[in-house]
């Protein structure tokens, strides 16, 4: 099948290409006089990486940055490694980075990029469901700190992204599965055909080859697209959108969770909890309808994201909850949808309702 090229508007346009075998677009993505290449990938990748690196060894000298796997990638120790690693090899502004993997080494990869020599060029190959339609595009990178997720970071938008669907293929179900709350969050911001797809597909079918999965995978990047070139460092949406904000839906709960399970529950199934949480949230200050908030139940079970979560306390969410990167002063922000694909800001819910809807997400629905 052809490849799909979705191109990013704005200051540093740039192409996501959706498709199988695309290690060799490479080259002409990095662009013109690149002489140095390091790639930065998990080693649990294994030979997963092999057709990158021999497709940039015909042009480049390449160097390896080895990270740790997963969430551990993302710590400003592994940044500074990667530091020092270029400044030992005499990286210049005139080479560039290839990252390779999932969304934690897209991030982590996309931060020492944006700030060695205070930013040098970078692509991204994201090698699974969740960095293809998220992580990779939109140029957010970052670390966690001690006080929480993605607390530093930058906005760095990269020179492309190859979203290659052919290596979704060794991606275990779990990770496949957690991509998907990505996706329906897609669905419920902006483009409800996702979740007709979703909510009439087995998900048993949504493999590497499946034609459905490649649709909801360029929806979704449509989606992320279409907001990031309106609003690419979150200042703001207007006529009442919440501009980039809509892209963190469910991610206030998410990334509390995330936190307190010490990233043991991964950043879909933590998404799938978030966005039911504030669906509940919603319903009631009274701006979502029953039937909406029934949905959100039903498409994250359908496709094998948790709905129900039994861990931390209502009080360690909230407290995790106040570092987000909405709130503003001591007042707590969601985005919050008041019907399918119509987003907005509720600032300041009660903790009544705060408390309410998480004993939804603890007792399940009635
Ligand atoms: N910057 C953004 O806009 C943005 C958007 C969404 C999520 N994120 C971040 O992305 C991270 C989550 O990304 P993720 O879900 O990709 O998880 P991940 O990067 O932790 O990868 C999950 C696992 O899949 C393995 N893996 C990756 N590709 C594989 C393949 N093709 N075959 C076999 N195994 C493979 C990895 O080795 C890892 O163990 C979180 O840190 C989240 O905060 C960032
Ligand atoms: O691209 C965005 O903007 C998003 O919010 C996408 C999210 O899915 C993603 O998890 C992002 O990393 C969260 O950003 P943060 O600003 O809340 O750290
Ligand atoms: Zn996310």
């Amino acid at each position: 099948m052809n490849d799909t090229v979705l191109s990013v508007g704005g200051a540093s346009p740039y192409d996501v290409v959706v498709g199988s075998d695309l290690a060799e677009r490479l080259p002409g993505m990095l662009g013109v006089g690149v002489q140095r290449v390091a790639v930065v990938f998990s080693d649990a990748l294994g030979d997963l990486v092999r057709p990158v690196l021999d497709s940039l060894a015909a042009a480049y000298d390449v160097m390896v940055l080895p990270i740790p796997d997963g969430e551990r990638a993302k710590g400003a120790a592994v940044a500074v490694a990667c530091w020092d690693a270029l400044g030992e090899a005499g990286f210049t502004r005139s080479d560039a980075i290839v990252t390779f993997g999932g969304g934690a080494t897209t991030d982590l990869g996309g931060f020492v990029a944006a700030t060695w020599l205070r930013g040098v060029r970078v692509v991204h190959v994201p090698t699974t469901l969740l960095a293809m339609v998220d992580a990779a595009v939109g140029g957010k990178t970052g670390v966690n700190t001690r006080s929480g997720k993605n607390l530093v970071g930058s906005f760095h938008e990269p020179a492309g992204v190859l979203c290659d669907l052919a290596t979704l293929a060794t991606l275990p179900r779990p990770e496949l599965v957690a991509g998907l709350g990505e996706v329906v969050k897609c669905g419920f911001i902006a483009d409800p055909r996702i979740l007709e797809l979703v909510e009439t597909t087995d998900p048993e079918t949504l493999t590497a080859d499946s034609p459905v999965l490649r649709e909801l995978v360029e929806r979704a990047i449509r989606v992320k697209i279409d907001v990031v070139v309106a609003d690419l460092k979150e200042t703001g949406g207007f006529g009442g959108h919440p501009g980039r904000e809509v892209l963190n839906y469910g991610h206030t709960m998410a990334h509390a969770i995330e936190r307190a399970e010490n990233y043991g529950i991964r950043h879909g199934e933590a998404v799938a909890l978030g966005c039911v949480y504030v669906a509940e949230l919603a319903s009631r200050a009274g701006t979502l309808a029953p039937q909406i908030v029934a949905r959100h139940h039903a498409a994250f079970a359908r496709v094998g994201l948790p709905t129900t979560y039994d861990g931390a306390s209502f009080d360690e969410l909230h407290a995790a909850m106040k570092v987000d990167k909405k709130t503003r002063g001591s007042q707590l922000r969601f985005v919050v949808l008041s019907d399918l694909a119509v987003p907005t800001v509720l600032a300041g819910p009660s903790e009544v309702d705060l408390r309410s809807a998480f004993d939804v997400l603890v007792g399940g629905r009635a």
